[in-house]
């Protein structure tokens, strides 16, 4: 038994369609996602996914790059009541540094703020970051963490095959059995990977999911 944990922006969907996920890849997810669990694991807001993503029907989601868990229509947040209070400290600091922000259920986004990033140090939280961008969330949090509890609410028991692009799924491979990286990974992720793709964003999504319905993935591990 295998679970397949699929990233969102420069995986599954690439920068060049602003980042709406294409109907051939569409189509081979929800097809995929009948036979085998398939979670998409994002750094993403709900509401973009839902623009972004229209028609994607994965087993489950894990969103804003943990926290919050979607199964079907059921929203699950990982958090404790302080996180709020501490958020907002953290809120009130961005505005005297006079940073932009954008603030999801839970965590908090900024957007190309990479020479910020010595200013962007909390005790009482945890930046993670996608290459420029920026994301503020609760300190015992990322999206391996997040992912391990959706496996122990879906009772599942078996392997996790992990597939991404950037630093904020470096914690997601920390918890895989199997680490596949995009041909459009950076190259710190594609060191750690067990696999490196040939092919770009969705289409090496493709090319995985091919890869392990025709049993070829499985000649090369033992995963079973
Ligand atoms: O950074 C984001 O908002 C989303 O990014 P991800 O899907 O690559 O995690």
């Amino acid at each position: 038994m295998f679970l397949v944990a699929s990233d969102y922006d420069r995986t599954l969907a690439s920068e060049k369609n602003g980042f709406t996920i294409s109907d051939e890849v569409k189509e081979k997810v929800n097809e995929f996602s009948k036979k085998y669990p398939f979670v998409v694991v994002t750094g993403r807001e709900r509401k973009f996914i839902d623009v972004l993503a229209k028609g994607l029907n994965p087993t489950a989601w894990v969103l804003e790059n943990g926290p919050l868990l979607l199964i079907g229509e059921k929203e699950i947040h990982l958090v404790d009541k302080d996180w709020f209070e501490i958020r907002q400290s953290i809120i009130e600091k961005l505005e005297k540094l006079g940073l932009r922000y954008s603030v999801g259920k839970i965590i908090i986004y900024l957007d190309n703020v990479g020479n910020f990033s010595n200013k962007l140090r909390f005790d009482c939280a945890r930046v993670e970051w996608n290459r420029n961008d920026a994301m503020i969330m609760p300190k015992n949090m990322d999206k391996g963490k997040g992912l391990l509890e959706l496996v122990k609410i879906l009772n599942f028991k078996g392997k996790i095959i992990a597939i991404g692009d950037s630093q904020n799924d470096i914690p997601l491979f920390n918890v895989a059995d199997y680490k596949v990286a995009v041909a459009n990974a950076l190259d710190e992720v594609k060191k750690i990977a067990d696999l490196v793709l040939d092919e770009e964003n969705g289409k090496g999504v493709i090319s995985l999911l091919e890869m392990i319905e025709s049993g070829n993935l499985f000649k090369k591990i033992d995963i079973n």
